[in-house]
């Protein structure tokens, strides 16, 4: 059985506090966009991952569609699988395709199974895996809060906008950027500002928290912005802790991107 994983964008990113466990609490608005990945799983007589497209960092074995299965398989009499991933969406790029490629395995189990998993419990097995995996269990925009995983949904559509994304080629570590930061408390809650403001008025007040030190470090996704800014996005930010970056246009544009950067373009179903 085959599905095809989404990347998300992030919608205002507010980083508030870091936690004794390390990681920070959040406030975001995830927005599924459909760039995605390629993911076939198979029964077979023994387990295996092999992948295809763009590379992904590190070993197979530490894919995080094998650490899906191996979760599930923990709790379930699960008989082994083949996984294919053609990788597409890319990585260190703040779109969350790996956290997506999880929590699509998880999905893909419960039905060529039948294991008849609720969306809660889903969501609570990509947790485990992500802090971001947990959105891809269902495919609507939601806000998040606790480490990301704490997902309440948002009805906000862009339905008909024209998304134009942008990764230059620089690899920015998730990690690293959580580092870089300095949390603090948004002088006005993110859902809010969402339920408040039009598109139009969102370049003034929807800000993305890792902005700041990432730009100052790759000074390369700042001028990607300003690019999507100067040919007409009424909204343009960096997704997640970047390397990417989005525009939203009101009507179909063709931008002339570097053949070195990956790009995305569509109309939002
Ligand atoms: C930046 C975002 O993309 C925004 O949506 C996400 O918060 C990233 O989530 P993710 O890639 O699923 O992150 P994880 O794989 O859970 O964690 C990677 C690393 O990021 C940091 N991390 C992540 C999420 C979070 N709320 N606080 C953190 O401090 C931790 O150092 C952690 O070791
Ligand atoms: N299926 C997968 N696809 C991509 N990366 C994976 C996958 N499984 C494990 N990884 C590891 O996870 C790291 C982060 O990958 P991911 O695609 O989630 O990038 P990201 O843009 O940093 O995402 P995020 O928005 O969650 O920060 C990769 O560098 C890779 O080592």
């Amino acid at each position: 059985m085959v599905s095809f994983p989404p990347c998300k964008i992030n919608l205002g990113l507010h980083i508030i506090r870091k936690r004794a466990d390390g990681f920070h609490d959040l406030e975001t608005c995830f927005y599924p966009v459909p760039w995605t990945d390629i993911l076939e799983v198979i029964p077979s007589d023994s387990l295996s991952f092999t992948s295809s497209g763009i590379a992904i960092p590190g070993n197979a074995e530490d894919n995080l569609c094998l650490k899906a299965y191996k979760l599930l398989k923990s709790d379930f009499d699960l008989a082994p699988v083949n996984i294919h991933l053609h990788k597409i969406i890319p990585t260190g790029a703040g779109l969350g395709g790996g956290s997506s490629d999880a929590a699509h395995t998880i999905r893909l189990l419960n039905i060529v199974f039948k294991l008849n998993l609720t969306v809660d419990t889903m969501m609570n097995y990509a947790a485990k895996l992500g802090s971001d995996c947990a959105f891809f269990i269902q495919d609507k925009p939601m806000m998040g809060t606790g480490r990301g995983e704490i997902l309440k949904e948002f009805p906000l559509s862009l339905r008909g906008k024209f998304m134009v994304l942008i990764k230059p080629n620089v690899h920015v570590s998730t990690a690293e950027a959580y580092a870089g930061i300095s949390p603090r408390q948004p002088e006005t809650e993110l859902q809010h500002i969402l339920e408040r403001q039009e598109l139009s008025g969102w370049k003034n007040s929807l800000k993305n928290n890792f902005e700041e030190s990432v730009f100052h470090k790759y000074p390369v996704i700042a001028s990607v912005k300003e690019y999507l800014y100067n040919h007409g996005a009424i909204y343009a930010s960096m997704s997640g802790s970047g390397a990417s970056v989005f525009g939203i246009f009101e009507k179909e544009i063709t931008l002339n991107i570097p053949s070195e950067y990956t790009s995305w373009s569509g109309l939002l179903p």
